[in-house]
Parts: structure tokens; sequence; C-alpha cells
């Protein structure tokens, strides 16, 4: 091992041993960023997106009338898998208050004494509840993100509300509850998008695993120098993301950053790496990533519909439907675990996993 390569490692595992994350560090006051935190020079100078104010934006995609305009939503959703990635829904019937609740349950979590948030700190996958900073801290990220997560598998097996913090456990139990019967619509709609029975993405079991991850990004001394989530695409075959309204999202889109500006109320729904597999390109997972702010702390929820690390034999490929003489399946079979285990050793370094299983 080199020893800049040992450097990094150690100070990457005493920045985890203090178990008070990227809040710890702010608590603390500093004012130059560890150098783990550091990107290559110039990583940043696309930071601002190139894109002008008439170039068009993430499709915004209103389901008020999703029951009696049915095929000009799906029309939409269509264009916005295939050729964005990402999409935003307003009107989704998800009610404000649970959006409102998750967000302030979150923020309590991070908030609260360090010393009880300490408690639940771990880097055991199997544990219900696992908080820390940077799921691939010891991966080959080009830097540590300057954010904080707690995750927990929501479904196919419901956690004992007991091993949930008590002080977002009742609004990660709604919040769940109403993404899931969001995520039946959703992959209702993307089923006809791509001219299936409707039930077709479900009977798949693309519903079968709910993945809560949380973030929370507090203000960066120096956020030109690092980012609050590296360059990637999701492990999940769809997730749904609540964002606040501090924004620093951003989808890479023909050669573009595109922000991803926050809307009151709205939920961002994105391909994941899955489903872009199984659809065989037709619907694409872009690759995002989140910008570090001076200012404000940012907090959002990602909820991936997918079942990870969890035991899973179902095997997975490209939908026969969809394939012809023309359209010859570009993937090879695979499991989530396969590939989720995998996503997770190689990290948030900016590469795609899916080309992994390119055949
Ligand atoms: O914090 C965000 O807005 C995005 C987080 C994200 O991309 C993820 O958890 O996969
Ligand atoms: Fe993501």
């Amino acid at each position: 091992m080199e020893s800049k390569d040992f450097d990094t490692y150690s100070e990457r595992k005493a920045f985890d041993e203090t178990k008070e994350g990227v809040k710890g560090l702010v608590d603390a006051h500093v004012t130059e960023i560890p150098r783990i935190f550091r990107l290559p020079q110039d990583f940043l100078s696309d930071k601002k997106p190139s894109v002008s104010s008439s170039d068009p934006a993430i499709p915004i995609i209103d389901f008020a009338d999703v029951h009696v305009s049915r095929e000009h939503i799906v029309e939409k959703i269509k264009d916005a898998a295939g050729n964005w990635g990402f999409f935003q829904v307003i009107n989704h019937g998800v009610p404000l208050n649970v959006l409102e609740e998750i967000q302030e349950g979150v923020r309590r979590f991070f908030e609260q004494d360090p010393e009880v948030k300490k408690a639940y700190f771990t880097r055991d996958a199997a544990k219900t509840f696992v908080y820390n900073s940077n799921f691939d801290l010891y991966g080959s990220s080009l830097c540590v993100g300057w954010r904080d997560s707690f995750a927990c598998y929501m479904s196919p097996h419901p956690p004992n509300p007991e091993e949930l913090p008590v002080v977002c456990r009742d609004a990660m139990i709604e919040h769940t509850k109403h993404i899931k019967s969001l995520g039946v619509l959703l992959f209702e709609l993307l089923s006809e998008a791509l001219g299936l029975s409707s039930d077709k993405l479900k009977s798949m079991d693309c519903m079968k695993g709910f993945l809560m991850i949380c973030h929370y990004y507090p203000p960066c001394p120096q956020p030109d120098l690092t980012i609050g989530t590296n360059n990637h695409s999701d492990n999940s075959f769809l997730t749904v993301l609540l964002q606040d309204q501090v924004g620093g999202l951003q989808i890479h889109h023909q050669d573009h950053w595109v922000d991803v500006t926050p809307i009151p109320g709205a939920l961002v729904i994105n391909i994941g790496d899955f489903l872009q597999l199984i659809t065989n390109d037709k619907f694409i997972s872009a690759e995002h990533r989140v910008l570090s702010n001076i200012n404000e702390t940012r907090i959002s929820v990602a909820s991936f519909f997918s079942t990870s690390m969890l035991p899973n034999a179902t095997v997975y490929g490209p939908i026969k439907e969809l394939l012809s003489k023309e359209n010859p399946p570009k993937y090879r079979e695979f499991t989530l675990e396969e590939y989720t285990k995998g996503y997770f050793k190689k990290g948030l370094d900016g590469t795609s996993y899916l080309s992994n299983f390119k055949i």
C-alpha cells in the first residue's frame, strides 16, 4: 500500500470513529475541510449548469388528472423516462404534512444529542437502522461526501417500530405507506409507457423491496472543494426523492449538468439501473450528484424500490416482450443481490456499474 493511500485510509478511519459524521465537524466549527473531503482539483469547474434558461428543464408531470387523462400522462412519462431518466411529479396525492413530518423527523434525528445519535452508528448493513456517513467511506470514491445518512429497509420485512429512533419513527412509517401507494401508480404508468400490461412491473416484484435513505447535508465552509453526493446512478428499479427547498441536486443530461430545481410539495422520480437493464435501455438511469453549499443544511429522503443487499434469488434480464430481432438483449441476466454487492464495493466513483452487465 502506498503511503498516500495509507494516510487516506487512516484519516477516513479516524473520521469514522468519531461517529459524529460531518455534522460533528460543523459543530466543531472547522473552517477548512479535512483533505479526505477534497475533490481532485478543477473537478467542479462545470459546477454551474451550462444550460440557459430557454433550454428544456427536467419534465414536471401533474398527476391531478391521472384518472381522466391517463394516456396523456403515460406519454409524458414515456418521454421523461426515456430521454431524461428523471421527472418531478406534482399533485401526486401524498399529503404535504406527511412530507413535512419526515423532513422534520430527519432533522430531529441528526440534530439530537450526539451521544444519543451515536448509539445508532454502525457499518453493519445487517442492522435494522443504519446511521453513518458515506456508505462507501472505504471504497474508491473520489472524495468523502459532505453528508451524513441513515438507512432502513421498510419492505419486504417491515422493522419492529421499537427499533426505529423515536424522533423519526412515526414519520418513517407514515412516509413509507404513502410512497408505496404512489409507487403502485408509478409502476403501472411505467408499464403502460412500455406498451405492457399495467401490472407487468409489479408482477416482476419491482416493488418487493423498499429501502429508505435519509440524507443530512450540513453547510460546508469550502463548498467549491468538495461535494455532497458524488456522481452516481441508482441501485434500484425506481427512486422517489423528497428534497427540501435548498437545491444542489443535478443530473447529467446530454453532456451538461442540469439543476433539479426544488418545487414545493413535488417529488422527484428517477429511473434506477435495474429498470434501465430490464427495459433494454428504453428507460435510462441518469447520473446525478448533489453539490454542497456554504449557508444551509439540506435534507433529502430517498426511497429506493429495491431489495438491494437482501437475499433475493430472482433472476432478472431484459423483458422478453420488449425484445425482437432488431432489438436483441443488450444485457445479461443478473440478481439484485449480485448487482448490489458489486455496486457497493465500487462505491460512488462516478462510473456506471451497468456496463459490467453489457453483453
Ligand atoms: O440527496 C439527494 O437529493 C439525492 C440523493 C441520492 O442521489 C441518492 O441517495 O441516491
Ligand atoms: Fe441517487
